[in-house]
């Protein structure tokens, strides 16, 4: 077998992703095999088609009479995709053809991917930008529908197909506009920093003296509504991989961070490592936790991750909305169990990075009808670059792809601050 290239391996990963339902970030074992800067690339390739399948398919389907298997396809997707945005016709072309041609059961196909690839590299490409910018899967886009409208779900869409920028929030005492400027980023209404051209991040000015962390604008604003004070008890109840537990220590509260996962727990400790903050770590399953009480929690709770698509393009083609039930079960048990480890006069913050109501606007509506005194505090939700008209019914905050277009979007988020009287 030939060493494995960036696009090979992309398509490897398009195999997995779009035959057994696997996502991305489980995928640690196609990758292994190559350098950092070539993983970098095949992720990007492999991301790059899942963003732009829609209209590769829709290409596609003008050249063939009828689909080829996975691999075949995938491998035709990924060639479409890089030669309608701009690939090098040649290398993508003369790589995929011989790419087919090292499967026994696959190389009697080598003609029709040559031809087909060769099509697309010409007039059948042309149409690209013209197509209809890519829709999600019928299982998310009817719910999304159904709570926000046609209109908003395109607007979402569009939102996704054009990817994500990378955002960082800065330790409290660090200068915005300074970091700013020797990072070549923008200041985002909400204090985080945005970058324009992120390359290697970990080679960026204050990354190894801790001086910030990667986390997108819309995660960073759950820990500000907490907004923790020096020497308060705070329980970060899912914590991994800690974008909200380094925000919570960094302004000088007593952590206790948990999650159920051992694994992404260990990302939580490098981040402390790296930032040189401190927090108590424990692994456990939040649902049994005993500690406390404290004066805050942050429920950051498992959910659809429906509102990171921009960023996790294989989302929508690698779940089917299957686990939904569970996963709102989980959380309003999550919820209730939380409440049980306040202090008298604490809050607690409901979130997750969904965007359908049920993990939201609707886990909060029941629970305040669960529990008698519980209430939303709306006024922690005025906050610099936090539109009013964002704030719900019951008293949360709505953050969705396709606010701040101008700004390059954010993520979708529930967020609601609870009090118990
Ligand atoms: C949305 S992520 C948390 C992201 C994190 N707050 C951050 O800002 O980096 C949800 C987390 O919940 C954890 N989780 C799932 N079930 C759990 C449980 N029963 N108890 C504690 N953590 C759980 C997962 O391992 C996952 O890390």
């Amino acid at each position: 077998m030939p060493a494995p290239t960036p696009r090979s391996t992309a398509v490897a990963l398009l195999d997995k992703v779009l035959g057994e339902g696997r996502l991305l970030s489980e995928l640690s074992a196609p990758l292994s095999r190559l350098a950092a800067p070539d993983r970098a690339r095949a992720l990007r390739l492999a991301s790059d088609t899942l963003r732009g399948m829609d209209r590769a398919d829709r290409l596609l389907s003008r050249q063939l009479r009828k689909t080829p298997q996975l691999h075949v396809m995938n491998i035709l997707r990924l060639g479409t995709v890089e030669l309608c945005t701009g690939g090098d016709a040649h290398g993508v072309v003369d790589e995929l053809v011989s790419l087919v041609g090292t499967h026994p059961r696959y190389k009697r196909l080598r003609g029709l991917v040559n031809a087909i690839l060769r099509q697309m590299a010409g007039d059948a490409g042309k149409p690209w930008k013209d197509l209809r910018i890519p829709r999600l899967p019928g299982w998310l886009r009817d719910p999304l529908v159904s709570a926000w409208g046609n209109g908003a779900v395109s607007a979402m869409e569009k939102a996704q197909f054009s990817g994500a920028p990378v955002d960082l929030t800065l330790k409290p005492d660090e200068d915005p506009s300074k970091w700013a400027d020797r990072l070549g980023a923008t200041v985002l209404p909400s204090g985080s920093l945005r970058l324009a051209n992120p390359g290697q991040i970990s080679a960026l000015p204050g990354y190894s003296e801790g001086a910030w962390w990667v986390q997108d604008a819309a995660a960073a604003l759950p820990a500000r509504t907490l907004a923790p004070k020096a020497g308060e008890r705070v329980l970060d109840l899912c914590a991994a991989p800690g974008g909200k537990t380094l925000q919570l220590a960094a302004a000088g509260a007593i952590v206790t961070a948990l999650d159920i996962s051992e694994k992404r727990m260990e990302r939580v400790r490098e981040n402390l490592a790296r930032t040189n903050l401190s927090a108590e770590i424990v692994v456990g399953d939040g649902l049994r936790y005993q500690g406390g009480p404290f004066d805050a929690i942050l429920v950051d709770a498992p959910c659809s991750a429906t509102g990171t698509i921009r960023r996790h393009p294989d989302l929508p083609y690698a779940k089917d909305g299957s686990e939904f039930g569970a996963l709102i079960a989980l959380q309003t048990q999550m919820l209730d169990h939380a409440l049980t480890l306040l202090a008298p006069g604490g809050r607690l913050i409901f979130c997750t990075c969904s965007l359908l109501p049920d993990e939201g606007e609707v886990q909060v509506e029941q629970a305040l009808a669960r529990h008698n005194g519980l209430r939303t505090d709306a006024s922690a939700l005025d906050l610099p670059g936090i539109d009013p008209g964002w704030k719900t019914e019951e008293g949360g905050l709505r953050l969705r792809p396709d606010y701040w277009p101008e700004l390059g979007g954010m993520d979708g988020f529930y967020i609601a601050v609870l009090r118990q009287d």
